[in-house]
């Protein structure tokens, strides 16, 4: 089976998301002119990390991106993965995944699970408790966001669920873009999985972020990989890839779990 996915490298404007939504509404459209099977967005596209001010202007339970991501989905007859966007329940405000299917049903919601203290993430943001696995028609996928790249423990187990490719927004900051394709290529590589990994680009007022969004086969070698700068990064996966790898080394079927769960 062969999906064409496009990753939406952008900038985003700063505690901005009227404008931030324009912006991904063009580039959705402009993306559409190759006709993916698969849109994906960045972290936190709609506020960006203007965390002192999400009392203001986080989503009501993600009520105005749900809608906004599902009407996209609708008109351009495309699955997306709503990168991450804030949003505020009862019980605090979540960094958290949206995923679509091309008739504009919701096929996916995931918290991010591990909040990044260097860029104060706990004092603003609750953090998720549950998995972020769902269909994207017939195959199952799994989320994580940014910094829960660093947790392998916490996608080998979503992995295991029957994942075949792991999606991760990110707002990945340059000084560690060394770190950042290291883990996503170790990720594909012992979860022998496909890795679709979407950054954004630009500044904030307090950091520069990395660009470098990437796809990853199952095998580990990376078939796509934006620059610095604005971008749509096309991919074509062939999932058939990761029944191969995983039956030439069958690192599922030799797990020793008895020995480290
Ligand atoms: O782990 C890192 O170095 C970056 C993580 C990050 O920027 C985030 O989770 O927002």
């Amino acid at each position: 089976m062969q999906k064409t996915v496009a990753l939406i490298q952008m900038d985003i404007a700063y505690g901005r998301p009227e404008a931030n939504r324009k912006k991904v509404e063009e580039k959705v459209a402009q993306a559409m002119e190759q006709q993916p099977d698969l849109i994906m967005l960045p972290e936190l596209w709609d506020t960006g990390y203007d965390l002192t001010r999400l009392d203001e202007i986080a989503d009501d339970h993600g009520q105005t991106n749900k809608a906004f991501l599902r009407d996209l989905a609708r008109k351009h007859q495309v699955a997306i993965i709503g990168g991450s966007v804030s949003n505020r329940e009862e019980t605090g405000t979540y960094n958290t995944l949206y995923a679509f299917d091309p008739a504009g049903k919701q096929t996916g919601e995931y918290k991010k699970v591990h909040l990044f203290r260097l860029m104060e993430e706990e004092k603003y943001l609750k953090a998720g408790d549950q998995e972020g696995v769902f269909p994207w028609g017939d195959l199952l996928c799994a989320a994580a966001i940014c910094y829960d790249i660093r947790f392998p423990e916490w996608i080998r187990k979503m992995v295991l669920r029957g994942a075949h490719v792991l999606f991760v927004p990110a707002e990945w900051p340059g000084p560690r873009l060394s770190h950042w394709r290291h883990l996503l290529i170790s990720r594909a590589i012992e979860n022998q999985c496909y890795v679709v990994a979407c950054n954004r680009t630009g500044k904030d007022p307090n950091n520069t972020f990395a660009g470098h969004s990437m796809v990853v086969d199952p095998w580990g070698e990376v078939i796509a990989e934006a620059g610095e700068d604005e971008e749509i990064l096309f991919a074509d996966l062939d999932l058939s890839l990761v029944q191969k790898v995983r039956s030439t080394i069958p690192v599922f079927t030799d797990r020793r779990p008895e020995l480290y769960e």
